[in-house]
């Protein structure tokens, strides 16, 4: 392991001095801090991280490695990493390479040494902090956004399709459009083993061109950034959700209700783990889910006549899912493809392919 010292600016004026783990490189970006125990590559690959600083708050990082398998992205987009111990020579049956491999082949600015629950104090105190990886302490982040465009960053370039998992097929088979916001595998992978036929579009994708796909279903993907950045595409949005039974995933579920007429805030340090308890009000039952997001929809803007709000989240009794009250539109702001965390919540990909076979909705040989 190389032996340089670096230096994690703050935007409060703290200036943490910590180790490089792999190339000496300099980064900004909005610190946020993930608290689950296990699950690091794929946070670390989970595209909605793109421009943020991810302090990981449990102590030992890498002890069972990483592997290509796990990846949530094909490549990570975070913009920098804080760890208190890395652990370099993982032993685990499924581990290829280490996570000091892991920061070096995809140049991930990162530093350990920190006292990442010092850190965590910090950003839960100030809210919104900036941060930069640097050599050079007397470096300053920008306080703010750096860059406006994250989902084009992360978004697919082209439109992909994948063939539903011929095995597992026990539904009848749908055609589901996954509108690319910064998508991780896992939700693909869900479909693919619910029997769905899946073509992933870029954000910006038109209506009529997510037409001739013929779905029969529509999942608007989890992404970075400020939901309100994308208000251009709320039209399609809109047009998308009230013609197809259509599914949000956190960023997706936040669009969807912007697109609604609700509007969406920022929360005071985010939710970022593995634990977070949700509860179903139409069943009563709570469950434990993984999550990561730092904006919420704002519980008084939502219609009351078109939406049930489905979860609240049990600690801050925030806005956590949405049901629309005439149309198969359902939205969660939690991560029910889960990795890392627990799957507790895959059945809402089980209900909502359940249902487009109950509805008759076109079936496919
Ligand atoms: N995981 C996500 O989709 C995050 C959504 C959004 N960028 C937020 O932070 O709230």
């Amino acid at each position: 392991m190389t032996e340089q010292t670096g230096y994690l600016v703050l935007s409060t004026g703290d200036i943490l001095e910590g180790t490089y783990l792999g190339q000496t490189i300099q980064q900004e970006g909005e610190m946020v801090f993930n608290t689950a125990m296990t699950g690091y590559q794929e946070v670390m690959t989970d595209p909605s991280y793109a421009g943020q600083i991810v302090t990981l708050t449990y102590p030992l990082i890498g002890n069972y490695g990483c592997n290509d398998a796990t990846k949530e992205s094909f490549r990570p987009a975070l913009a920098g990493l804080i760890i208190s111990t890395p652990f370099g020579t993982p032993d685990h049956y499924q581990s290829s390479y280490s996570i000091t491999e892991m920061v070096e082949n995809y140049q991930i600015p990162t530093l350990y040494n920190i006292d990442t629950r010092a850190l965590t104090r910090i950003i839960r105190e100030h809210g919104e902090v900036y941060g930069k990886i640097t050599t050079d302490k007397t470096d300053q982040p920008q306080n703010g956004k750096i860059a406006p465009n994250f989902v084009q960053q992360v978004s697919v370039s082209s439109i992909q399709q994948y063939a539903a998992m011929p095995m597992s097929a026990k539904h009848a088979k749908q055609q589901v459009v996954v509108i690319d916001f910064g998508y991780k595998h896992s939700i693909t992978k869900s479909l693919l083993h619910l029997g769905c036929d899946v073509t992933i579009v870029p954000f910006d994708t038109s209506f009529d061109t997510i037409t001739t796909f013929h779905p029969d279903a529509v999942i608007l993907s989890n992404g970075p950034g400020d939901p309100q950045d994308l208000q251009n595409h709320l039209s399609v949005i809109k047009q998308v959700a009230t013609t197809y039974p259509t599914l949000g995933i956190c960023l997706g579920h936040q669009l969807i209700a912007l697109a609604f007429g609700a509007t969406t805030k920022r929360l005071p340090y985010g939710h970022r783990g593995s634990n977070h308890p949700v509860k179903d009000l139409f069943t009563g039952k709570v469950v434990i889910t993984s999550q990561n997001h730092g904006y919420v929809v704002d519980e008084a803007s939502i219609s009351n006549e078109e939406w049930d709000v489905s979860h609240i989240n049990v600690n801050d009794r925030s806005v956590e899912g949405l049901k629309h009250k005439q149309k198969q539109v359902m939205t969660v702001q939690f991560h029910p493809e889960a990795h890392p965390g627990p799957k507790d919540t895959h059945d809402i990909f089980v209900q909502f392919v359940d249902q487009l076979s109950e509805k008759g909705a076109k079936q496919h040989a």
